[in-house]
């Protein structure tokens, strides 16, 4: 069954002017879907319509966006609210700033599992946090929680952030450009636990990135996105290996080889 299908959707900041036009796509359960692009082709504007997080002046102005068989385009905000964070998250680009500065990341943590859970014990809410911060790997995880934000590596706070959206196990992790602010050694590790969650947990992931290497690695189907519309998509052999766009291939003759090789095969 599908998760996420966008149908015929168009985003427009200005009246004359779309940043997504007329873009159509299907995520099933459990799959992970990059959405790859240059800068901006649309891709951020794209996922903050589906959470209903548009910035302001940012209108859905045509299309339908169904998250499983409720159509989120005609959700109240109380509504979306309900589904946000609980079956629906997001993950951002900077993780420092979706973070407290002056508060512990434990007490951060309670408060965003009682958005959805108020009754929950501090106990409770530490459990929770600790297996999935162990599962991000981050092994000392009391000492994460006793932290202020400050005290973290950049890799260690992007952790922190996913671990975070994952607790109340979404159906749907929406991720904006999760590892870029993160060096290279890194990006590839915080990837790497990412599917890992989507293979322990089947969660479905939309990953937003400008990097084809990531996409390639990680994904199940890739979209490309060029000028705000989807110019490509398909599986990840099919867009990889036989691209149907020009642009697409330009994208791709852009990645960097290793040892002759650009995508681990
Ligand atoms: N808050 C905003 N107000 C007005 N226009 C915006 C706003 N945010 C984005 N846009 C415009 O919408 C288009 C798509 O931008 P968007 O940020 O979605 O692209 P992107 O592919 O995510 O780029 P990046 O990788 O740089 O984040 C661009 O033309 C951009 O200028």
């Amino acid at each position: 069954m599908s998760i996420l299908r966008i149908e015929n959707c168009s985003i427009s900041y200005d009246e004359d002017k779309y940043a997504v036009e007329q873009v159509s796509l299907d995520v099933e359960e459990g799959e992970i879907v990059s959405i790859v692009g240059e800068s901006g082709s649309g891709k951020t504007t794209l996922i903050r319509g589906v959470m209903g997080l548009l910035p302001s002046g940012g209108q859905i102005s045509g299309g339908k966006i169904w998250f499983k068989d409720r159509e989120l385009t005609a959700m109240t905000e109380a509504e979306l609210q309900a589904i946000r964070g609980k079956l629906m998250a997001m993950i951002f680009q900077d993780p420092g700033l979706s973070l407290d500065p002056v508060n512990r990341i434990e007490s951060q943590y309670r408060e965003s599992i009682r958005t959805h859970n108020k009754r929950l014990s501090r106990d409770t809410c530490r459990d929770m946090a600790k297996k999935m911060l162990k599962a991000m790997h981050l092994t000392d995880a009391d000492r994460v929680l006793r932290s202020y934000p400050i005290e973290l590596s950049g890799g260690m706070k992007q952790r922190v952030g996913i671990a975070m959206g994952m607790t109340a196990r979404p159906l749907l992790l929406l991720a904006d450009e999760p590892t870029s602010a993160l060096d290279v050694t890194i990006q590839a590790q915080v990837v790497r636990e990412m599917k890992e969650l989507r293979d322990t947990y089947g969660t479905s992931i939309v990953l937003v990135t400008h990097n084809m290497g990531v996409a390639s690695y990680l994904s199940d189907k890739i979209g490309v996105m060029n000028q705000g519309r989807l110019v490509e998509y398909g599986t990840r052999g099919e867009v990889i290996f036989h691209p149907k766009e020009a642009y697409t291939r330009s994208l791709l003759d852009a990645v960097p080889k290793l040892g002759g090789k650009r995508y681990g095969e």
